[in-house]
């Protein structure tokens, strides 16, 4: 049995990240793009105003008059140049025309046919955004998963493509002769197959793909036609036979068919059985079966090897919060402990089976233990992970 965090740098030294591609900015969401971006003009690229109103040469007091010239409307702006006691109506977002030094919002003045009369002192200069002031040409961007802003900055910037890292594709693989996909016909000693629904989730939240493959039976043939159907993937994920039962195929079956295993038995909880080798260059990683164990585990260990994959910071990032209630010392595994953090701190459940799937769903994090942790007082600050 090797650390957690043996195991993990072990892991992530199995990533190699995917090729770049090229998408369009629509499809862009989610994705990283590969090296930085740069902005391709100013933002504003004029100073422009903020406020629909009057561009003038100020300043002006209250009761000052002046004659409304023209217009400058967004994309649209005023073709001549401002002269004092002159006035061009202005929209937000159009440019403040030359010779022009103030904007008043249309809400302060009155206007008389062609004639504007100030109806507050316009002391300073406001309203106007200037050139750049958002963003200037050259501006960087620094690689990061997209979201939904970062496309409108983009597109602001004048990126109209980019590229970004392929999304990997997992192939999952769920084992056990006891397994049937939900809704199929089950005899009294099977049960539906859980956990690759999960992990498929897991993986596309995290941008990559995810492949479910048939079951594979407890025999070593059928194991080794399924392993078949996943060439090709960039990481094969097996769930259960992970363990030391006369069925439990996975490490012969795999070993047999050339893949040279990492590790084998991690020291946690839940998750002692986890395995790790590469196919070639593909990385494989064995999961235990118990629902809790498979999922902690690849919350552990698969999310951050994708995100190894596609050029983002790996490592979970812990957060911490006080204890809701006394625990006793740990044992010899770190134990990832579900729990849930609200208002008052983190309450750890007292059923931490591996095989309880409602429970998993009630948990928002993994309280972190590790090995021989002392006995911990309500109060005291723990350690957890989102989940
Ligand atoms: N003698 C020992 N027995 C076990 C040990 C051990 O160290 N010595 N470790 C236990 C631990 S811890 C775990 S975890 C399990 C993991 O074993 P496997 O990876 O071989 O998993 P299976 O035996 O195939 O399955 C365990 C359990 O999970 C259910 N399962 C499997 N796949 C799915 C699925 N896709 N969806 C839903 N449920 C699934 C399976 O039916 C079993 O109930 O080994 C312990 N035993
Ligand atoms: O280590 Mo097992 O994964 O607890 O059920």
């Amino acid at each position: 049995m090797i650390p957690v965090a043996e195991a993990l740098s072990q892991v992530l030294a199995l990533a190699r990240p995917t090729e770049p591609e090229t998408v369009r900015l629509q499809q862009a969401c989610g994705r990283v793009p590969v090296g930085p971006l740069a902005a391709r003009r100013d933002q504003p690229p004029f100073d422009a105003s903020a406020m629909d109103g009057y561009a003038f040469r100020g300043p002006a007091r209250i009761g000052d008059t002046l004659r409304i010239v023209g217009e400058s409307q967004a994309g649209g702006g005023y073709a001549g140049t401002l002269t004092d006691g002159e006035a061009v109506r202005i929209s937000t977002g159009a440019p403040i025309p030359d010779g022009a030094t103030h904007v008043v919002m249309q809400e302060d003045t009155r206007r008389e046919g062609e004639r504007l009369i100030f109806t507050a002192d316009v002391p300073t200069v406001r309203h106007i955004r200037r050139r750049g002031q958002d963003f200037h040409a050259g501006q960087p961007f620094a690689p990061r998963r997209l979201r939904p802003a970062d496309l409108a900055l983009l597109a602001a910037m004048d990126v109209p493509e980019l590229a970004v890292y392929r999304r990997p594709v997992i192939a999952i693989i769920a084992t056990g002769d006891e397994l049937e996909m939900p809704g199929s016909p089950m005899r009294d000693d099977q049960i539906p197959a859980a956990n690759g629904f999960a992990l498929k989730a897991m993986v596309e939240a995290e941008g990559a793909i995810g492949r479910m493959l048939p079951i594979a039976r407890d025999d070593a043939d059928h194991l080794r036609a399924v392993f078949e159907l996943a060439r090709g993937a960039d990481v094969i994920v097996t769930i259960g036979g992970a363990s030391v039962g006369d069925h439990d195929k996975v490490a012969e079956v795999s070993a047999a068919m050339g893949m040279s295993r990492t590790f084998h038995k991690v020291a946690m909880r839940p998750g002692k059985p986890l395995m790790a080798g590469r196919f070639g260059e593909t990385p494989m990683l064995g999961l235990p079966g118990n629902p809790v164990s498979a999922i902690v585990c690849a919350h552990l260990f698969l999310l951050p090897l994708i995100r190894a994959m596609t050029g983002r910071e790996a490592e979970h990032q812990m957060r911490h919060a006080p204890l809701t209630a006394d625990l006793p010392e740990n044992g010899p595994r770190a134990h990832y402990m579900r729990a849930h953090v609200g208002p008052d701190g983190i309450v750890p459940f007292a059923e931490q089976d591996s095989s309880l799937m409602l429970r998993l769903t009630e948990a928002n994090a993994l309280l972190v233990r590790p090995p021989h942790d002392p006995p911990r007082r309500a109060g005291e600050i723990a350690a957890y992970l989102p989940f």
